[in-house]
């Protein structure tokens, strides 16, 4: 696998594919992606009129901001054994869009039949495959599923934590804390990690507790998670903050640089830096920050 340039993920909002109004702020919106749902957010009865939204959707596609970066667009479809998968993949992969969210995923066939789907019908290979980890067979089928991120022919991209379905499934209480959840979360991190995904985290339900949704922020930051999934507006300006590099950690970052392109330093796989320990594996971690913070203009 070759390290990509990073693209940010930090803020990722569910927009129903059924709700004009939220459809007609997405232009204006500074999150890093967007998701229409065809899924859980739209009822049965407005399932087809939502898909049929889509090419409305897609020609309002917004443009790249002063920092080069287009808001991702990707669309969830709703299960492929469901009544509305099949034609939801069709619909959605005709606009190119750069990902299809994967709804309750169990396997890793479920992840290769779509791919087969996508190749078949000649969407470009930058049309990726995001995937729900929302079912307990996601869970423990998740070390195989995230195998295939390490195969860019599978177009595996991104695993989103669907920590509602989860709770649903499970019976594990949904504590504000998320205590019971935390060993499932970071099982879906080590795992993305594994498959050189990207990893986002749940939704927040109480859209209105902005407290609450930043401490829930700073724990999945602190989990690895590379942003959140959110639900509301209200939510994109916290997840941007909590994602990106903290000042402190830019600051250590750029002492860390600067120490191993000193000339006494050259060539040595580790050094002292105010009395700790630094190796050059610090110094990767410290670029790839730099260049994190250099590429959403913190
Ligand atoms: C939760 C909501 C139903 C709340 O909607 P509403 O009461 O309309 O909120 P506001 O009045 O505060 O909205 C203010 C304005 O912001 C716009 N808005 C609201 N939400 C969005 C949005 N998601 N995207 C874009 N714009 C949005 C409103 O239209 C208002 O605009 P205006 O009137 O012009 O000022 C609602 O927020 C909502 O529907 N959110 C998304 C819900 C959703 O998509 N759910 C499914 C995904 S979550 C999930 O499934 C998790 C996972 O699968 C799991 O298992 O865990
Ligand atoms: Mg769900």
């Amino acid at each position: 696998m070759t390290a990509e340039p990073y693209r940010p993920r930090r803020s990722v909002l569910y927009v129903p594919a059924s709700n004009d109004k939220a459809l007609a702020k997405i232009a204006q919106l500074s999150c890093d992606a967007v998701i229409i749902d065809l899924e859980d957010a739209v009822a049965p009865a407005d399932k087809v009129a939502a898909r049929e939204k889509l090419p409305a959707i897609f020609a309002n596609r917004p443009g790249a901001n002063h920092l080069g970066h287009r808001c991702e667009m990707v669309v969830r479809v709703n299960a492929l054994a469901s009544e509305w998968g099949a034609d939801d993949l069709l619909a959605a992969a005709k606009f190119e869009p750069d990902g299809i969210l994967l709804s309750k995923v169990a396997t890793p066939r479920d992840i290769l039949e779509v791919g087969d789907v996508l190749d078949d019908n000649s969407a470009p290979d930058s049309v990726k495959l995001w995937a729900m980890i929302e079912t307990p067979r996601a869970l423990l089928n998740i070390g195989a599923i995230a195998e295939l991120g390490r195969d860019p022919a599978s177009r595996l991209d991104c695993f989103v934590a669907g920590t509602n379905d989860l709770a649903k499934d499970t019976g594990v209480l949904a504590t504000p804390d998320r205590r019971y959840l935390v060993p499932w979360l970071l099982q879906m991190v080590l795992a993305a990690r594994a498959g050189g995904l990207d990893m986002l985290d749940g939704v927040a339900n109480d859209f209105r507790d902005l407290d609450a949704f930043a401490r829930e922020c700073a724990d999945a930051t602190a989990m690895g998670f590379d942003g959140k999934t959110l639900i509301h507006p209200a939510q994109i300006d916290a997840a941007n903050r909590a994602f990106a590099p903290s000042t402190a950690a830019l600051t250590e970052a750029r002492l860390i640089k600067d120490a191993f392109s000193r000339a006494e330093n050259a060539g040595k796989g580790v050094i002292a830096l105010n009395g700790r320990m630094v190796e050059r594996l610090h110094l990767a971690q410290a670029e790839k920050l730099l260049a994190k913070a250099a590429a959403i203009g913190a």
